[in-house]
């Protein structure tokens, strides 16, 4: 990038900051934790040091909440934990975010079935009525993960029609398609309240 690319991009950025509210939710091992980490990377030298991938990451207890900046959003990240006994949180914490991010892990294909029935819970709550959904199946690395369409299928996401849903798949592993979710959300920043 130029010099005066990189002048502009900064001025831009004081003028045109936007802000934005997410919510991560989906059963527990999906890698929830994970996706934040590698949403972060590349944000700051300390993340990319302590943050990133790892093999060892330990339950989310409750929720945790990160501020992440892209370019001129930033964004605010909770993260959620996807045991059965913080599931009863997941609606507060969605409540008025400008989208909702579902981690199912594609290649764990007997949690897909529950995965589906809390997903759907979920979007039956009337406080979360319009609330864009992405979907986002993990672990595309491993040989067993399901195909994007059987996925698709599995979930139900056919018949979600109250909302704008989206579905990729992804490698928090391998860094596979994280940068098109950093693209989906920047987009989904303009109906940041
Ligand atoms: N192979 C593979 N493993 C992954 C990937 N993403 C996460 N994992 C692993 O999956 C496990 C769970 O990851 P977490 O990010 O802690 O999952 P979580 O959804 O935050 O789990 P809870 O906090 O309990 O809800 C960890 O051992 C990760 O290393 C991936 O893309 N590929
Ligand atoms: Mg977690």
């Amino acid at each position: 990038m130029g010099f005066f690319d990189s002048l502009l991009n900064w001025l831009r950025s004081l003028f045109f900051k936007q802000e934005m509210e997410l919510s991560l939710v989906g059963l527990q091992n999906a890698g929830k934790t994970s996706l934040v980490n590698s949403i972060a990377v590349g944000e700051h030298f300390l993340c990319n040091f302590f943050g990133g991938y790892s093999e060892d990451m330990i339950p989310t207890v409750g929720f945790n909440m990160r501020k992440v900046t892209k370019g001129n959003v930033t964004i605010k990240l909770w993260d959620l934990g996807g045991q059965r006994r913080f599931r009863t949180m997941w609606e507060r914490y969605c409540r008025g975010v400008s989208a909702i991010l579902y981690v199912v892990d594609a290649a764990d294909r007997d949690s897909v079935p529950i995965s589906r029935s809390e997903l759907f819970d979920l979007l039956t709550k009337p406080s979360l009525s319009g609330i864009p959904l992405l979907v986002l199946g993990n672990k595309i690395d491993k040989s067993e993960a399901l195909s994007k369409q059987a996925l698709v299928d599995q979930l139900g996401l056919g018949s979600i029609t109250d909302r704008e849903v989206c579905c990729y798949m992804i490698s928090c592993k391998d860094s596979v398609n994280i940068d098109i979710v950093i693209d989906w959300l920047i987009k989904h920043s303009k109906t940041a309240k």
